[in-house]
């Protein structure tokens, strides 16, 4: 159950503004179909269900119309007392499409969870244990799973996404210590203003090296929990993932599958 007084200073940014070169549909990742509805209605109504929000600003590629009309139609539908959904321009990296959101959420607003549109399955659960531990006093707090695969650290990484060129292993990382971070990531505002505000200046290779929110925080020295996520959260990357994303809404098991 959402906690009403945190929900009052809470915001929800839903990042949208990506391409998907990876999934390779020829059109922004948010507008692919997943069970009849876009990617992006999959997640806007998932942040709404789980209640954490006052408001939700998403971030939509710029120049964008078709995002722009999907979010006004789906604001019509919410009821009285639910959150108020604003929309940006985003950038060209996800930083930038945060930082954008960043600036235009509403006076008063305390806390804030970052959360990809390509997690549009994330479970209501999972929103509410990063927006509790918040209440409970930590200033950054992410969604993480155990890693199922063996981790080798290479020597060099000549390719990028899912392409890699023969390469020559340097180790084994101890999968004890590793987590696979997911959406949505929460943070107190004025604690992720500063860590975007630090990373503004970065220089083209420093800017590419960040992948999420979390480690612009760990940057400033301020300490970031983690908290378990869901297998459902998975990322929409790839062809695969987005037939995963339709087996859990349409499988014979569908969305009734639910794990801790
Ligand atoms: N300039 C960008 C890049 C990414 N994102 C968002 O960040 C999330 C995670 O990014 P990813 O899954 O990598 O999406 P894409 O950048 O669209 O994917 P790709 O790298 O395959 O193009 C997505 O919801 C995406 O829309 C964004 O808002 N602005
Ligand atoms: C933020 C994120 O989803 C956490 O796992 C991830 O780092 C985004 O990475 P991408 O390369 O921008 O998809």
């Amino acid at each position: 159950m959402s906690n009403p007084s945190m929900r009052s200073v809470t915001a929800v940014i839903v990042v949208a503004a990506g391409s998907g070169e990876r999934l390779g549909y020829g059109m922004p990742k948010a507008l692919v179909p997943l069970g009849g509805e876009s990617i992006l209605m999959h997640a806007l109504r998932g942040v709404v269900a789980a209640d954490v929000a006052r408001q939700i600003c998403v971030a939509v590629p710029k120049g964008d119309t078709e995002m722009r009309e999907l979010i006004a139609d789906f604001t019509v539908e919410l009821v009285d007392g639910g959150p108020e959904v604003s929309v940006v321009d985003g950038g060209s990296t996800r930083a930038d499409s945060v930082r954008a959101a960043l600036a235009a959420l509403e006076e008063g607003t305390e806390f804030v969870l970052v959360h990809d549109a390509a997690r549009a399955l994330a479970p209501e659960r999972v929103f509410q244990r990063v927006a509790d531990a918040l209440a409970a006093g930590a200033k950054s707090v992410i969604p993480a799973m155990p890693v199922v695969d063996t981790i080798k650290t290479v020597a060099a990484t000549s390719g990028a996404g899912t392409e890699i060129a023969p390469e020559v292993v340097t180790g084994t990382a101890n999968r004890e210590q590793l987590r696979a971070v997911q959406t949505p990531q929460g943070f107190e505002l004025a604690t992720l203003r500063r860590a975007h505000g630090a990373a503004a200046d970065f220089d083209d290779q420093q800017s590419a090296s960040v992948t999420d929110d979390a480690m612009l925080v760990e940057l400033l020295g301020v300490p970031v929990h983690a908290v378990r996520g869901a297998s459902q959260s998975l990322k929409i990357t790839t062809p695969l993932d987005l037939i995963i994303a339709e087996g859990l809404l349409e499988g014979p098991l569908g969305m009734r599958w639910v794990e801790g």
